[in-house]
This record gives structure tokens, C-alpha cells and sequence, in this order.
């Protein structure tokens, strides 16, 4: 099932941030009731990491067990492991590293200390997603198992902020990434924002995640919101790609919220 996309807008964006963490929170605790484990993929970006805060900062961020919690990134910028500008320094600082997570299910594209290229690191991140795969796909034991591994795990919750070039995880308008259409992983050069380098999960791989997460704040991101949702090209306007195989939710303040196509906005407070 590919659902609509869900908006739900908030009045500001440490509304936001709190709402997506408590979301989180008990989505997480859903999932890991039902598989025993849940999987999460983490964006930058300043709502991204917001919400890590606010997850720290919530008193029900205990009833999550952490240790059976899967990080995956959806992009990471490709420098040195100790540079501030790495996505996963930036959740490890303010979320992981206050949480009892097991260092095995972290799993951390890798920094311009350990590969030569953007290239090499996202082919090795794409090795390491398709052994979770297959270790994901040996301990299946339900009817319903596919008969052979596929080259992704189950994604349940994927994040992804939105610039306002509408670039989405390292997809940027109008370059490679946002066209790639086989690999799952692309390392990725000459992006418009700095740093230059990274590493992305592609369009593909991305719309496999059960859910869907959108999270933005922001007037200057009102146009690339609105034209994701008026339904652009993805070519154009990356945002407008992402499609969760169960959910997409546009988790998005008031500021970003002022050209979404009425029809889709939720009148409810509870949004979606
Ligand atoms: O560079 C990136 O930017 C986006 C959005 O960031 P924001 O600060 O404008 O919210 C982020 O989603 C992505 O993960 C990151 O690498």
C-alpha cells in the first residue's frame, strides 16, 4: 500500500520537535511489541537533530528499549569521522550517546578517514545494509518469508529533513542521486551545500521504509514543501519522491506550512 502523504503542522518548531519525538517514542515502542526490534533511519538537518534533543529530553524516552533500537543514516557528509559536520556525530551527541544502545546495531556510513572516495564509503554502506538483510531474512521464521534475502533491512521509521532547494537526505535538484534508479547507496560530489563530499540512500531505497517521516520547519522551506505536495518531479524537487510503503507524513511548523495544498492538511489536532 502506498498511502497519500499526511500533514500535520504544528504552531513552531520546538512544537514540532516535541510532537515528533513523542511520536517516535511510542512508534518505537509499537514496533519493538510487535518484532521484538525496531529499526530507525536518522536524518540531519536542524529539525533532524532537534529531535534528538527532545527525545533525550523526554521522560518517556525510557519505556524504548534502546538496545534493540537499528540506527541506519539516510545521508552522511563524506569528512573526517571527527569533523561537526558528520550527521552521525551530531545524533551521537545528542541523542545516542546518552542512551544504553548496543554499538552493533549503530551503523554509521563511513568518514573520509577510512575510504578514498564518497564512492568507495557508500558501496561499503550498501555491503553492510544488505548483510542486516540477509541476517534479517536467516532469522525470519514467519510463513510469509520471501524466499531469498532482499539487499535492504526492514526499515520502519525513516526520517528525512528538507532543504530549501527541496533536497532531500544528499539528493540534491537536478544531479545524479536524485535519478539514480539501481544502487541503493550513491556516494555523491559537487553538492550545492556544503560539505562537497557525502553519501546518500537513493530514492529507492528510501521509498522501501515503512514509514515515511518528512520533518520541517521553516518560511524558507514553504515553496519546496508546497511543490512537494502539489506533487512536482523528483527530479526537480527531491522532496517529492519519498513514499512510504505504509505511511507519509509531513510532520511540518507553521512557517513551512503556508503553500501546502489545503485538501491535505488534517484539521484534527492529532494530525494524522
Ligand atoms: O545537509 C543536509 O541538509 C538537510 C536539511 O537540513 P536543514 O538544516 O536545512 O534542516 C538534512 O535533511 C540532511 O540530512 C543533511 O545532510
Amino acid at each position: 500500500m502506498h498511502a497519500e502523504p499526511r500533514v500535520s503542522i504544528h504552531p513552531d518548531s520546538k512544537v514540532l520537535m516535541a510532537a515528533i519525538a513523542a511520536r517516535l517514542i511510542t512508534k518505537l515502542v509499537d514496533v519493538q511489541d510487535k518484532h521484538g526490534e525496531a529499526t530507525v533511519v536518522l536524518t540531519g538537518g536542524t529539525v533532524g537533530i532537534g529531535t534528538l534533543k527532545a527525545v533525550a529530553d523526554s521522560a518517556a524516552a525510557p519505556a524504548v528499549d534502546w538496545s534493540r533500537v537499528n540506527f541506519w543514516w539516510g545521508d552522511e557528509r563524506f569528512v573526517a569521522a571527527d569533523s561537526d559536520d558528520r550527521n552521525t556525530r551530531q545524533a551521537h551527541q545528542a541523542l545516542l550517546s546518552h542512551l544504553a544502545v548496543d554499538p552493533a546495531r549503530v551503523h554509521e556510513p563511513g568518514s573520509a578517514d577510512q575510504y578514498a572516495t564518497a564512492d568507495e564509503a557508500a558501496a561499503a554502506y550498501a555491503e553492510e545494509l544488505k548483510a542486516a538483510a540477509e541476517a534479517e531474512h536467516a532469522a525470519d521464521t514467519s510463513d510469509d518469508r520471501p524466499e531469498q534475502p532482499g539487499t535492504l533491512p526492514r526499515f520502519d521509521i525513516l526520517l528525512l529533513g528538507v532543504g530549501p532547494d527541496a533536497h532531500v537526505a544528499s539528493l540534491f535538484p537536478e544531479q545524479a542521486g536524485i535519478r539514480e534508479k539501481s544502487r541503493p547507496v550513491v556516494g555523491v560530489e559537487n553538492s550545492p551545500k556544503p560539505p562537497s563530499s557525502r553519501i546518500s540512500l537513493t530514492l529507492p531505497a528510501i521509498n522501501t521504509a515503512q514509514e515515511i517521516w518528512m520533518v520541517v520547519a521553516g518560511e524558507d522551506k514553504a515553496g519546496a514543501v508546497g511543490l512537494a505536495l502539489a506533487g512536482a518531479n523528483p527530479v526537480q524537487v527531491p522532496a517529492a519522491g519519498p513514499v512510504g510503503r505504509a505511511r507519509t507524513l509531513w510532520l511540518i511548523d507553521e512557517n513551512a506550512a503556508s503553500r501546502v495544498p489545503q485538501q491535505l492538511v488534517r484539521k484534527d489536532p492529532a494530525g494524522a
